[in-house]
């Protein structure tokens, strides 16, 4: 039974969605701001709205939605990765705030949009407290190229596809610099245990971070030159400077706010985050790549 399915943001990650959507012979409308049709006619009587506008843009679009008429029985998707910069809310937290009334699922997983739209073989996680919700949203989305796992922790989803962002820029600094795969494996390990750390802090489970939506997503962001986040750690190793690089990157880097954001909570919350903190301090110009592997590999020894 085809259902109708809005997307909000027609970037590179809305419009793989929309492409999925349509694959299973469902009826897709988009919103963006620069579209010729109004919001308010893209959600009308949508049994889905998918929201994958880049982090800044969140507030701004449910602020927009809550003054429209949206069924009850409309489910909001997010799918965006990333920590508002004013209240370090995740997205799904700000359209659940927004739509208290409304069933909320987050979508996150290892899901390069590029090889999405190449038609590669892909699986991602549909998180939701509403079971029925994340089911229907599974429904939708799944086919013989892109196989959807339901889960219940919404926040250990989402936080895994936004703490990630993070570990890529790294990823992309050692692979830059060529510090070899001993490095890189050593970097993810304790990339993956800064991530939980941190989210289990938060009250996502443990278990979450093992799987497609944490382990699974780091793996791809962190050994693909597709990532965008890879590319701005790549290329600040090779000399670039940030602005050079955001001047010119195609779409959104979320881990370069995202860094932001949690070395400000992690500090505030007495979280150690090593690698977030060299990599923040790479990007506020503060240290060079060399340095900042240099300051994680004398930090104190200590058990693992
Ligand atoms: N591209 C990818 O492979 C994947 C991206 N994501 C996440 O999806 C989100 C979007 O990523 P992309 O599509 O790649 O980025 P993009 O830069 O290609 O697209 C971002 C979209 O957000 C919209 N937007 C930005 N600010 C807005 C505002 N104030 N109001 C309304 N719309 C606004 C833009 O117009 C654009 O349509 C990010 O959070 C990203 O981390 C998640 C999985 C895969
Ligand atoms: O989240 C992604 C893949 O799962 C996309 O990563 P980038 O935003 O770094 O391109």
């Amino acid at each position: 039974m085809p259902k109708s399915v809005a997307i909000l943001g027609a970037g590179a990650w809305g419009t793989a969605l929309a492409t999925l959507a349509k694959t299973n012979s469902h009826k897709v409308s988009m919103w963006s701001r620069q579209g010729s049709q109004t919001l308010a006619e893209v959600v009308q009587g949508a049994d889905i709205v998918l929201s994958a506008v880049s982090m800044k843009g969140v507030r701004s679009v449910t602020s927009q939605l809550q003054s429209l008429p949206v069924s009850p029985e409309t489910i909001f998707v997010t799918a965006t990765k990333g920590l508002d910069p004013q209240t370090t809310c995740t997205p799904s937290q700000i359209w659940q705030e927004t739509f208290p009334n409304h069933a909320v699922v987050v979508l996150s997983g290892p899901n390069l949009s590029k090889e999405i739209q190449q038609e590669l073989p892909a699986a991602t996680v549909v998180a939701s407290s509403v079971m029925a919700a994340a089911e229907f949203v599974q429904v939708v989305f799944s086919s013989d190229r892109f196989r959807v796992y339901t889960n219940y922790d919404i926040l250990g989803v989402e936080l895994g596809g936004t703490l990630k962002n993070v570990m890529a820029i790294a990823a992309g600094v050692c692979d830059g610099l060529h510090l070899g795969t001993n490095a890189k494996a050593a970097l993810l390990t304790r990339g993956l245990t800064e991530m939980v750390r941190i989210g289990v802090h938060w009250g996502a489970k443990l278990e979450t971070f093992y799987g497609l939506s944490g382990l699974g997503d780091l793996l791809a962001t962190c050994n693909s030159p597709l990532s965008r986040n890879y590319q701005v750690g790549y290329q600040l190793a090779v000399g670039q400077t940030l602005a050079e690089i955001l001047a010119h990157i195609e779409g959104t880097a979320e881990g370069v706010n995202t860094t932001q954001v949690l070395v400000q909570l992690s500090k505030q919350q007495n979280i150690p985050m090593p690698i977030t903190e060299q990599v923040h301090r790479l990007l506020q110009g503060e240290v060079t790549p060399r340095q900042a592997l240099l300051e994680l590999m004398l930090r104190d020894i200590k058990p693992e």
